[in-house]
């Protein structure tokens, strides 16, 4: 399978001299087309960090960062932001909807900031698919968590992006709508072929993953195919994660 993505012996390194935190070490892996991966690890062990340098919104120390073809590590920040713009969706635990704006227009917002034109036909698709047909005309705060978290991952698919990121995607929601959203993001993998990377502390979010990735002190430290809640719990145990 193709990599979207490949991270080849990415570092980290925040601040310098005694201060300084190598947030990662020397980390290498690829996400395959089509899979939904999760990240896990311990509090401080750089899931955030390596979303970030996955996604180019920060760039690494060294090591290599590529989408598709395009190699990102060097890149300046307007053209890492109108690659973003273009080719990555994003979702986030707190949603970051534009109050003022309806759903539709939440929606087509990064297709507008990247001046492409709005697919009709593709807007009704991604609206049926996560479930907000009739609701198109709402305000985010006329809308359930679940419903709102339902506009970022649409506004997510818009720009039919090369992959997703998800940051604690389910976080903000109770146990119920988590996994609506969590089966929401699976069949957008299954039935859309789109290729999805979230970090989570939550053993049962990351069993909706194809393969977990366990993050420990910088480093990858193993990589689970099929999780089961129970595993992933029990493997986060070994990492000390909940002693
Ligand atoms: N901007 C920064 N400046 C200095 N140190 C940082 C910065 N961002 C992160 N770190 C450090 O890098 C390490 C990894 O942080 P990171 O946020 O990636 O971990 P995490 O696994 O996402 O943690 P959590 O689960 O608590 O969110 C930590 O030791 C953190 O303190």
């Amino acid at each position: 399978m193709t990599d979207v993505v490949r991270l080849d012996a990415v570092s980290k390194v925040y601040g310098t001299g005694q201060g300084a935190v190598a947030a990662l070490r020397e980390v290498t892996v690829g996400i395959p087309q089509g899979s939904f991966t999760a990240v896990m690890g311990p509090s401080g062990s750089g899931k955030s960090t390596f979303l970030h340098c996955a996604a180019g919104l920060d760039s690494p120390s060294s090591g290599s960062v590529r989408l598709g073809g395009t190699e990102l590590t060097g890149m300046d920040e307007t053209r890492l932001t109108k690659l973003r713009r273009r080719r990555i969706g994003f979702v986030f635990q707190a949603f970051n909807l534009v109050p003022s704006l309806t759903v539709t227009e939440n929606i087509t917002l990064p297709l507008r900031l990247s001046g492409s034109r709005v697919d009709r036909a593709w807007l009704r698709e991604i609206v049926s698919r996560v479930g907000l047909d009739g609701r198109t005309g709402h305000r985010p705060a006329q809308l359930s968590g679940g419903q709102q978290q339902r506009v970022a991952i649409a506004r997510a698919l818009a720009i039919r992006p090369e992959v997703v990121f998800g940051d604690e995607p389910t976080g903000a929601l109770d146990t119920m709508t988590a996994r609506d959203v969590l089966r929401l993001l699976r069949e957008v993998v299954d039935g859309m072929g789109q290729t999805v990377v979230m970090v989570t502390h939550d053993p049962v979010a990351a069993s909706y993953a194809d393969t977990v990735l366990f993050l420990a002190d910088g480093r990858i430290v193993d990589a689970m195919t099929a999780p089961t809640s129970d595993r992933v719990a029990e493997r986060m145990t070994r990492l000390g994660a909940w002693v």
